[in-house]
């Protein structure tokens, strides 16, 4: 799916931008703070309906306006679709073709083969940082593996609300009411997890090992579930045993009041030679694994989806070591995916420049063509 054109209305400091992109690399360059960022941002939101930042999405929209607004023309084997998402304070809305989801559109017709991987200086901290990184790294992967994942993670958000909410004030009865679609929706996502990882953790050995050279110690990929949840086993037992693992802990969760089991507490873990890479690992082989992990992704979608996802990096050249950029601007280049790529230094991403890149100027807001 290639992205034909780009057109962003009110979005963040993006006042309105139309933009014909390159089939493989567009290059973004601007001084800080002009809205690099902000036009990726718009491409991740259209493509997954996510915003790519934590935040509420009334912050997407422009200051001083009601809506913000991002379509795009994709070509697809199908021909060419028009997906649209507009964004307001109240939430917001997509469309297909002009037809709304849910009235008129499907949820997997509007994601078939919108699948965007982004790679912004914050994913560096991936090994370093707390769970909550991991667990968005692995929940934005699974969506992209199984769109329906966008669906199931908001049933867990719903059942895991209720069930805390039933904790801290309901009778006995009313919480485990509660606990049995969260066990339900919780297990499902307990096995997306784990089929996720099991494909990605061959390929993050791979990456790694191409990235760190022979002698570096081997890459281990794995999914710790909370409340020692085993989840190699078929759905229907994954739920028994996080069922059997709520039951356990109920006491100590009604006192807390919040659950402590279940895939919001469970963590990726990461290790070099079998010594966990987030307490062992240096820098510089943290940040390899990221890239590691990250190329794992994209080759795992590309594998699945029979062709390479949109690729978003945001300013990423400038925070790898000269031998890690040089490592992933090759990569770049000889993939046949569709970039975009951020920069306030337009010789870090000349590498990975092609006779089809096209490079534009941000500035305030304002999107230019630049002449190469
Ligand atoms: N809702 C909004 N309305 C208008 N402007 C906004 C909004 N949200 C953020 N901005 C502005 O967008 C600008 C930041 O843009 P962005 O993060 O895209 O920068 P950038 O070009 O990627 O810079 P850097 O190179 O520093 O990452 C800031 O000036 C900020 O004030």
């Amino acid at each position: 799916m290639k992205l034909l054109s780009l057109h962003v209305q009110d979005f963040r400091n993006l006042a309105a931008v139309e933009l014909a992109p390159s089939p493989r690399a567009t290059v973004l360059l601007g001084e800080n703070g002009q809205g690099k960022t902000n036009l990726l941002e718009a491409i991740y939101f259209l493509t997954t309906l996510k915003p790519l930042r934590a935040v509420r999405l009334a912050e997407l929209v422009r200051f001083g306006a009601e809506q913000g607004a991002v379509a795009g023309d994709f070509e697809g084997p199908g021909g060419v679709r028009r997906v649209a998402v507009q964004v307001a304070a109240g939430g917001r809305t997509a469309t297909l073709d002009g037809k709304a989801l849910g009235s008129g559109a499907r949820l997997d017709d509007y994601f078939e083969g919108l699948a965007s991987v982004c790679f912004s200086p914050d994913d560096l901290l991936l090994v370093k940082a707390g769970p909550d990184g991991r667990r968005r790294f692995l929940d934005r992967a699974a969506f992209n593996r199984w769109p329906a994942v966008l669906g199931e993670a908001r049933e867990y958000v719903r059942a895991l609300r209720a069930r805390n909410a039933a904790l801290r004030a309901g009778p006995a009865e009313v919480e485990a009411s509660f606990r049995e679609p969260l066990v339900r929706a919780g297990a499902r996502i307990l096995v997306r997890r784990r089929d996720l990882v099991a494909e990605l953790a061959p390929r993050l050995q791979a990456a790694f090992a191409e990235i760190s050279g022979p002698a570096a110690p081997e890459a281990h990929l794995a999914y710790r579930a909370a409340g020692g949840v085993d989840v190699e086993h078929p759905e229907a037992e994954v739920a028994a045993r996080l069922a059997h693992a709520l039951e356990a802990r109920l006491e100590r969760d009604r006192e807390k009041g919040f659950t402590s089991a279940g895939p919001h507490m469970d963590d990726l873990v990461l290790a070099l030679g079998g010594k966990g890479a987030r307490l062992y690992g240096s820098q510089g082989q943290q940040r390899a694994l990221v890239l590691a992990l990250k190329i794992a992704e994209i080759e795992n979608l590309r594998a699945a989806l029979g062709r390479p996802p949109l690729l978003l990096l945001d300013d990423v050249s400038s925070e790898l070591d000269p031998a890690k950029n040089r490592f992933l601007l090759g990569y770049l280049a000889a993939l046949p995916a569709q970039a975009f790529l951020t920069s306030t230094d337009r010789r870090l991403i000349e590498p990975a420049a092609g006779p089809d890149t096209a490079f534009f100027e941000v500035r305030s807001g304002v999107v230019s063509p630049l002449v190469s």
